[in-house]
């Protein structure tokens, strides 16, 4: 298993990125260890692609800072260990595969080209055909398999399943899946979807309307949260003495769970789904960023 050579792969010291009078993102401060695989989650809007593209260089930061893998993002610099697949999966569709490859080869000087078309190969996907004859499932696996012949310290995937039909979303999770096994990279992807990623990533970056509500390893996010579920009349009193991310009548999200001294009240463990639910709901008044 080939290994990253920085203890963090991200970080971002009160990032923002504006645009024109609005923020699609600010005030981001992130440290996430390398070898994970993070879920970027939040709704539309939330600022998942604008951070992804800084990560990128294909956005520059209006203001903070932004290190991948212990260096600065710019020309020349660390975006040669990271791959990108966008959207629309990044592909010329008027090539044919083995001359995406090609491509590929030319740009990349850690170009692994055993690993492309080992990859195809064993997911049949024939090196002579189209890219734009080819399924939605199909290209997707290519830029997948593109990406991952770069041999990339981080991979980047912005919503890589969204526009894939249910089988092909699978095989892809399950491609991705054992790409991290196999190579031990950094993978950051985005979705509006948690169930898709749980259960893929092992670190969740959650944002909403261009700010972080919560980050962090999942199995400890899981573990410092708690739902406190008991009568509404009560629930003020309950809460002076709890941390509450957030409050729906008689249940409270609550981080580090003290002890309840009312038998009415239930200490409930939360799943992924519930806990970012939760904390995109959260008291939090959308700000409207403006120029001073
Ligand atoms: N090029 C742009 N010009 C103006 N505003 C932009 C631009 N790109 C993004 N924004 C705004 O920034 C905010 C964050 O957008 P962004 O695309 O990063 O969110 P997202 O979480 O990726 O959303 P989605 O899930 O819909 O792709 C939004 O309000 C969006 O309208």
């Amino acid at each position: 298993m080939r290994r990253t050579t920085t203890e963090v792969a991200i970080a971002t010291r009160n990032l923002g990125r504006r645009y024109g009078r609005k923020w699609g993102l600010r005030g981001c401060s992130l440290s996430i260890p390398a070898g994970r695989v993070v879920g970027l989650v939040g709704p539309n809007g939330a600022g998942k692609s604008t951070l992804m593209n800084m990560m990128v260089g294909l956005v520059r930061p209006t203001e903070g800072e932004l290190e991948l893998l212990g260096e600065r993002v710019g020309p020349n610099t660390v975006l040669h260990r990271v791959a990108y697949i966008d959207q629309e999966h990044s592909l010329y569709r008027t090539f044919k595969v083995r001359e995406m490859l090609k491509a590929g080869r030319k740009l990349n000087a850690r170009w692994s080209q055993r690993m492309a078309e080992d990859r195809l190969r064993a997911r049949g996907i024939p090196l002579d055909s189209k890219v734009g004859e080819l399924s939605g499932g199909q290209r997707a696996q290519v830029a997948l398999a593109v990406a991952l012949a770069t041999t990339p310290d981080l991979l980047i995937l912005d919503e890589p399943v969204a526009s894939l039909d249910p089988l092909a979303r699978k095989e892809m999770m399950t491609a991705l899946m054992e790409a991290k096994a196999a190579t031990g990279c950094t993978i950051v992807l985005s979705s509006h979807v948690v169930s898709e990623l749980e259960r893929l990533c092992d670190y969740l970056v959650v944002l909403d309307h261009g700010r972080l509500r919560v980050a962090g390893d999942i199995d400890e996010l899981l573990d410092e949260h708690r739902l406190l579920v008991g009568p509404a009349a009560t629930a003020s009193a309950v809460a002076t003495a709890q941390h509450v991310v957030h409050r729906d009548g008689g249940s409270l999200l609550v981080r580090g769970a003290r002890p309840v001294d009312d038998p009415q009240w239930t200490i409930e463990p939360v799943d992924l789904e519930t806990l970012v639910m939760q904390y995109l709901a959260m008291a939090y008044q959308p700000v409207r960023e403006t120029v001073a």
